[in-house]
């Protein structure tokens, strides 16, 4: 077994996780993943496809749950908690930028990005919930839907709405993987951000190299597995690794 961890503060700790799908031909989808995130630390999490990156997340954020082994959110046992308590936990802790931004077409940007603290039953703070939207470029535009937005002004309204709960951790599922190459770059910039000025832990699945080399460190995955990491990682450091992978899983189907 690899085991990655940090020094830091962990937020999220995995540990020994395994996830089956069940079914006519069950698939293990992870298999005794023990993995920690840290306060402040970005870590990106790549793999070749079907590796179980984004059930990894799943299992984290309190989306599904293990099969066997156990999940700690911010000092909660997430993975035998049930509802409603899990919902509140993840409300109170966890932020989410998905590629398909997920904003509400029917809100204005500002009662997108507020609906996290509402729905977590928080007095919304509109101070911070302003500073974010300025961090983020996007004064000025509180008014508008989505829908009047372009696609990089779309996932820094996400991001601000995930910042602006004051999320221990964030976990992107490939973030930038619907914007151009500059738009993502920006949105990777305010994820570096959200890490070294606000303290918080993101957790990002990626296919892009480009995108992995803006994380203190990259976790890899294949075939269910951890299969080792990179710490302080550069482009053609991933990108090597991953080729090595993507090879390795092709030799085995
Ligand atoms: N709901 C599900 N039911 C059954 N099998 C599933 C389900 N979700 C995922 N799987 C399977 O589990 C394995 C891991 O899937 P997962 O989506 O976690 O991989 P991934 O690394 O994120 O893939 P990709 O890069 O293609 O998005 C795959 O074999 C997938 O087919």
């Amino acid at each position: 077994m690899v085991k990655a961890t940090t020094r830091t503060t962990d937020v999220v700790e995995l540990a020994g996780v395994s996830r089956t799908y069940p079914g006519g031909t069950a698939v293990q989808a992870l298999r005794d993943v023990t993995v920690s995130f840290g306060a402040g630390t970005f870590t990106a999490v790549m793999g070749p496809s079907g590796s179980g990156k984004s059930t990894l997340l799943h299992c984290a954020a309190g989306l599904d749950r293990p099969t066997t082994g156990r999940v700690r959110l911010a000092g909660n046992d997430i993975a035998t908690v049930r509802e409603p308590r899990l919902t509140k936990i993840r409300r109170a802790h966890v932020g989410f930028v998905f590629q398909s931004f997920n904003l509400i077409d029917s809100l204005t940007v500002w009662q997108n990005v507020m609906l996290p603290q509402r729905l977590a039953g928080r007095r919304p703070d509109r101070r911070w919930a302003r500073e974010v939207l300025s961090r983020v470029g996007l004064v000025g535009r509180e008014h508008h839907r989505p829908v009047q937005l372009s696609g990089g002004q779309q996932q820094r309204v996400a991001l601000a709405r995930a910042l602006a709960a004051r999320p221990d951790v964030i976990f992107g599922d490939e973030p930038t993987g619907a914007l151009d190459l500059g738009t993502g770059r920006e949105v990777l910039a305010l994820l570096r951000q959200s890490v070294d000025e606000f303290g918080a832990a993101v957790v990002m699945v990626t296919h892009d190299p480009a995108a992995a080399a803006w994380a203190d460190r990259v976790v890899f995955l294949a075939d269910g597995r951890l299969a080792g990491e990179l710490a302080a990682p550069d482009v053609e450091q991933v990108t090597a690794r991953m080729t090595r992978l993507t090879a390795t899983a092709a030799g085995v189907r």
